[in-house]
């Protein structure tokens, strides 16, 4: 009796259609490596799950992947003996997206077929992109372990839904039928399809096989009878795991179709590691770093990880226990001789061996990123354009490595006076002056507001360098990374400069001689500000600016509190240290004023002035306004 139902695709599988069909003309061919690549994935998975049940191979064991035409139906044929599918693993399969943040995925495109087709590549399409080619596509699943009359026949124009039925397969695996669009016929061309096939399978490692026609019966030069031969299934590719193979015997091309083979991604990688490691854990990793960051690398959802294998059987996919998650971008596989085959995550979690091979891979990671940075700045930099946000993640997550970490950081500075983030610690250092012994830093809301803080110009006029931060998590990395090669990092907006022999003899008395001069201003105007402030001081900081707001040592940031208000959390109120340079025309005539009330406002405006600098925003900015409006209209 048939069991024919008709589905309707998820919303996001229509976008999805709809705009692959419109923005990948281009790259048309992908959807075999897509098929054949889903069609390895099964084999993989089929001989993991017949290591606890061997009875899944029903008496056939030798996995492989044959590809097929017909160019009078105009049709082409991806079948595979691997693990199949169920009814319902059918309709949950192909109609939905599983990926977590797909929606929001969509709503970020554009409508720029260009741009999107870009966004789409990384996104990747999956099984979906048959239909960049077929009009029609039907697939015959039968699962393995079930009975033949539990196969599925699924078919699709790919125009919002899709319909399923119960038919009778003998073997089990996933047959995928595609029926060309008239002006595709070309990929039912043998000759087409073997080139395509041996550019996208060589590093696939069951066999992907295509028929060869057998010959008939012919006579040779001399006369002699050379018997016909039979048409048979050949492997067009070398199907041995590709991280077993020797370094030298891969090509460049070899590494690349098998980074996209394992990643979605169908741009090159910026960079790979391969390596075999031998003595206590015998392991082979193959590590890629992506030239482009994925579209969800900030979704807390997103799968992330490495491939598993265990002595060269597929186990799992994005096993994050392998990859700390400020390294999360990259790609790749680990392949252990030591883990059992049927671990699982769990077992994962608390193992040694993970721990190991955790700590093997981060270092390799780090050491590779080392060496991109000496040997190839301007590589290096798209690398940190495109994720050294997640790297700043690094010190606070991984004590271990935080010196190595911050070592490949990047930050925009006043030595470079550009937005650009080219400078890294190890330069500041070289270019510290003598006598300074700290690292001096600001965090604000921008580049510009940090670069023209008033915090740093008297660190700008002693031409000392100042590092300008701007980004989100710049104020998290500060407060896990306090220290670079016995060096202290200093927020210049925080207790005191500390400039230390920076100072000469000369300036320091200087500055004495000024604090003492002002101290009854610096009283009046603690006593006009009470309790707004937790001390006034003169500042040790300030060269064209009035006065500064600073944070006292112990007290949060202003960037932690806002972050933290960001979050929703609430944060202690903690009043701001005021420093004042009596040194500035606006001050000179504050100490002048005789009437209290008018000394009053002008300290309440300076406060507000000063505070609004430092944070971007005030708390009651309306009698800010208000009483900034009657300092202007008085005579
Ligand atoms: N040949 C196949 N045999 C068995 N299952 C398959 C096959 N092709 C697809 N599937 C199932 O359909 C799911 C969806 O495939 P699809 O290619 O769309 O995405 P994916 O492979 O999961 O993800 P991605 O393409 O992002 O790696 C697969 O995860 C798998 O469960």
């Amino acid at each position: 009796m048939s069991q024919q139902e008709t589905h309707g695709f998820q919303t996001e599988v229509k976008q999805l259609l709809h705009l692959m069909i419109h923005s990948l003309y281009s790259n048309k061919e992908i959807f075999l490596r897509e098929l054949v690549s889903n069609a390895a994935d099964a084999a993989d998975k089929l001989r993991y799950n017949a290591l606890t049940n061997d009875a899944l191979y029903e008496g056939d064991g030798d996995l492989r992947v044959r590809i097929s035409a017909d160019k009078e139906k105009g049709t082409v044929t991806i079948a595979d003996n691997g693990i199949g599918m169920t009814r319902d693993g059918v309709i949950e399969h192909l109609g939905t997206i599983a990926k977590s943040g797909t929606a929001d995925f969509f709503k970020s495109l554009s409508g720029d077929e260009s741009k999107d087709s870009q966004l789409i590549g990384q996104f990747g399409v999956g099984f979906y992109s048959s239909f960049i080619v077929a009009k029609k596509v039907e697939v015959k699943t039968r699962a393995a372990g079930h009975n033949a009359d539990e196969g599925v026949h699924w078919v699709s124009e790919g125009e919002g839904e899709f319909t399923v039925d119960n038919i009778n397969i003998e073997n089990r695996g996933t047959e995928i039928i595609l029926h060309l669009r008239d002006d595709e016929k070309e990929f039912a061309d043998d000759f087409r399809l073997r080139s395509i096939i041996t550019k996208y399978s060589d590093h696939i490692s069951v066999p992907v096989e295509m028929f060869e026609a057998g010959t008939p019966e012919s006579e040779g030069e001399d006369g002699e009878k050379i018997p016909a031969t039979e048409g048979s299934w050949k492997s067009m590719n070398k199907a041995t795991a590709l991280w077993t193979r020797s370094k030298s015997d891969i090509t460049d091309e070899e590494y690349n179709e098998f980074y996209k083979h394992i990643s979605n991604d169908y741009a090159d990688p910026l960079l790979k590691a391969h390596n075999r490691v031998e003595g206590k854990q015998e392991y082979t990793s193959l590590l890629y770093i992506p030239a482009k960051a994925p579209w969800d690398m900030f979704n807390r959802d997103a799968k992330q990880g490495l491939k598993l294998f265990v002595q060269r059987v597929f186990v799992m996919d994005d096993a994050e226990q392998f990859m700390p998650s400020y390294l999360r971008f990259v790609k790749g596989l680990i392949d252990s001789n030591d883990l059992p085959l049927n671990v699982s995550r769990e077992i994962l979690q608390d193992n040694k061996v993970t721990t190991a091979l955790r700590s093997g891979v981060t270092k390799r990671v780090l050491g590779m990123l080392e060496k991109l940075a000496k040997n190839d700045e301007e590589k290096y930099q798209t690398f940190w354009a495109e994720f050294g946000q997640v790297l700043k993640e690094g010190p606070a997550e991984d004590f271990a490595n935080r010196e190595k970490i911050a070592g490949l950081l990047r930050f925009a500075s006043t030595h470079t006076d550009s937005a650009a983030p080219t400078v890294s610690l190890d330069a500041y250092l070289e270019r510290m002056k003598e006598g300074q012994d700290k690292i001096y830093y600001i965090v604000a809301d921008s580049y510009e507001a940090a670069a023209n803080s008033p915090h740093i110009e008297l660190l700008r006029k002693k031409g000392i360098e100042v590092l300008l931060m701007s980004e989100r998590i710049d104020e998290w990395l500060v407060n896990h990374l306090t220290e670079f090669k016995e060096k202290k990092l200093h927020s210049v907006t925080r207790g005191d400069l500390e400039l230390g022999e920076l100072e000469d003899k000369e300036e320091k008395e200087e500055a004495e001689k000024l604090a003492s001069e002002s101290e009854s201003l610096v009283k009046r105007i603690k006593d006009a500000l009470g309790d707004k402030v937790s001390d006034v001081k003169v500042t040790t900081r300030l060269t064209d600016t009035p006065a500064c707001v600073v944070t006292g040592e112990g007290d949060m940031s202003t960037q932690m509190i806002k972050l933290m208000e960001a979050a929703g959390q609430t944060v202690p109120e903690s009043k701001p240290l005021f420093e004042v340079n009596p040194n500035h025309p606006l001050m000179t005539r504050l100490d002048t004023e005789q009437d209290e009330q008018l000394f009053a406002d002008w300290s309440n405006l300076m406060l507000q002035q000063a505070q609004l600098s430092e944070k971007g925003s005030l708390a009651d900015p309306s009698s800010f306004i208000k009483l900034m409006n009657q300092m202007l209209m008085a005579k």
